[in-house]
């Protein structure tokens, strides 16, 4: 049982109408979940405003309410906390419910546009076969150690985050890696959290529905840099341009890598393969399976944030040429037919260009590189055309088609895309909306040699149409069209 006044603590308080004496139950910001003598948390979102269920959760039970501006009519007995901003100050309950298990963690969080996910696992793996217990937070998964629990968001709400980091606390675990996305800072998700580590990957086009402009999303990255303490390090990626300026205003301590400039933990490439790479990080050469010269700058930072955790850097050197790639990372099978099929969640401009070029490095002879791509509905309609050249562009040929068309027409997502892509381009040009038969088709087009790239899933296993999930994932059809068709 919690005492309503203990769980305040850090909260920035405007009023308080009522007693803060009172046990309390659990907190939650969703009055659907709300329960006898809960903690409501009103909070302004964007389809409702949580203060508009204010009465809601006062009839299931709530004992008292935090709000930012305080609802015409009192009741009795109810305890009203009005704040500055109900955002924060769910992070700061949420963490103190929990007795901040943050605090008993070594959290390191990793943000930017690409390659979260990435160097979040593998640091995970990386430190797993160190010996240690260890926790993640990411798109893909959130492990507790040996347990695995379904991951709805990139960076989930600050009652699930500290939820998961008590029960890590309570499995032994040591170290947890956690995606931080640019949603997760704006809405204050991870804002009572005590980082000892900030890794910054790159910064490119995307979100740009949600942030208004691109200094306003690179502000947002930036500011969980400004947040972090100056015991903590911030490694960023300084060949990006945006490297310099994650590090600009933090106290941490600073660190930088690099592949094309002098940095602390810098790397060159000396082969790239389909295999992986083979780098010489600062004096030392070491192979990974890891495929493409972003894997390179993942491969460092996930060095980098090892050896300022306490790794020794040949052990680190080690463990680093054992790692698997993601599931979804440029994911690969080679059929009897000898056709090449890759699986990537690229679904961004950026990441997408990065892998055509990748593939486009490690062609070999003369093969032909067939895309399928589709964009996300309900998301940033800007990159629709952007990655429809680019598809077009890098590729012999590109099957435009449909990701999660979500709530809208997946036809109309479709011309959006189609737009962006140049005339001399029209003739590789293929559009088929139904993603099996879009893949199915790259298949039949398919020559002994040839390479064909999915792009923008991933790891997914469903596809949701119309708001329904329906069972989908590009790596089981294309290895059964492959089978099927015996290639
Ligand atoms: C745009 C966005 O971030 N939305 C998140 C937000 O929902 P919202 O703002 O739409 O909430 P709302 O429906 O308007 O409701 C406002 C408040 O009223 C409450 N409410 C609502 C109805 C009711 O009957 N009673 C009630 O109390 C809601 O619980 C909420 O607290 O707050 C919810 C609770 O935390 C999130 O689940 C929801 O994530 C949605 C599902 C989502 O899709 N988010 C994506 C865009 C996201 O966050 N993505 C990033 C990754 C991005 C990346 O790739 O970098 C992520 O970190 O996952
Ligand atoms: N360092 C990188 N730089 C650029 N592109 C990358 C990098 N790492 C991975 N990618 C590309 O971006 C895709 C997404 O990678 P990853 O899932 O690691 O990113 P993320 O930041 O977690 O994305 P999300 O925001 O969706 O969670 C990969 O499939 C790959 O194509
Ligand atoms: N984290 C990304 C995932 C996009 C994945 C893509 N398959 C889509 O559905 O648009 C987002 O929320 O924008
Ligand atoms: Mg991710």
């Amino acid at each position: 049982m919690k005492i309503l006044k203990d769980i305040l603590y850090k909260v920035a308080i405007e009023s308080v109408t009522g007693s803060t004496d009172i046990p309390i139950h659990k907190i939650d910001f969703d009055s659907r979940k709300i329960e006898e003598n809960d903690v409501f948390i009103a909070i302004r979102g964007t389809l409702s405003d949580g203060h508009d269920y204010i009465e809601k959760a006062i009839q299931l039970g709530a004992a008292a309410i935090i709000c930012d501006t305080l609802p015409g009519n009192i009741e009795k007995g109810i305890t009203y906390i009005q704040v500055k901003d109900t955002n924060s100050a769910l992070a700061f309950m949420a963490a103190n419910y929990f007795d901040n298990p943050s605090r008993k963690l070594k959290l390191v969080g990793v943000t930017g546009t690409n390659g979260k996910t990435t160097i979040a696992s593998l640091l995970f793996q990386l430190f797993q076969k160190a010996g240690f217990k260890v926790g993640l937070l990411s798109t893909v998964k959130i492990m507790v150690d040996e347990t695995e629990y379904k991951a709805t968001h990139t960076t989930p709400d600050s009652i699930t985050i500290n939820h998961y980091f008590n029960e890590m606390i309570e499995a032994g675990v040591t170290h947890c890696f956690m995606e931080v996305s640019s949603h997760g800072i704006h809405q204050k998700r991870t804002e009572a959290l005590h980082f000892v580590g900030g890794i910054f990957t790159n910064l490119s086009h995307d979100h740009l529905d949600y942030h208004p402009t691109f200094a306003e999303y690179r502000d947002v990255k930036k500011s969980f840099f400004d947040s972090l303490p100056k015991t903590a390090f911030a490694l960023s990626n300084i060949d990006d341009k945006n490297g310099t300026v994650m590090l600009q205003n933090t106290v941490a301590r600073k660190f930088t890598y690099a592949l094309k400039t002098y940095a602390d933990f810098k790397a060159q490439i000396l082969e790239s393969q389909l295999s992986g790479l083979l780098l010489k990080v600062n004096e030392n050469e070491v192979w990974v399976k890891l495929i493409g010269t972003f894997n390179a700058y993942n491969v460092l930072a996930i060095y980098g944030a090892a050896v300022e955790l306490g790794m020794d850097s040949f052990e680190a050197l080690r463990l680093l040429s054992d790692l698997e790639s993601v599931s979804g990372r440029f994911q690969y099978i080679i059929s009897e037919g000898n056709v090449t099929a890759i699986v990537d969640y690229a679904h961004t401009p950026d990441a997408l260009e990065n892998v055509l070029i990748t593939i486009d490095d490690i062609r070999t002879k003369n093969e032909q590189l067939i895309t399928v791509v589709g964009c996300g509905g309900n998301r940033d309609k800007a990159k629709r055309p952007v990655m429809a050249q680019i598809a077009a562009n890098l590729s012999d040929k590109a099957i435009l088609t449909s990701d999660n068309p979500r709530n809208e027409d997946p036809e109309v997502i479709l011309d959006e895309m189609e737009e962006g892509v140049e005339a001399h381009n029209y003739k590789k040009l293929l559009r088929i909306t139904d993603r099996k038969q879009a893949i199915k088709t790259a298949c039949q087009l398919a020559q002994s040699n040839d390479i064909i790239l999915i792009a923008g899933k991933g790891h997914e296993t469903y596809q949701e149409i119309n708001g329904v999930r329906h069972h989908f994932d590009d790596m089981e059809t294309v290895k059964e069209i492959l089978e099927q068709l015996r290639k």
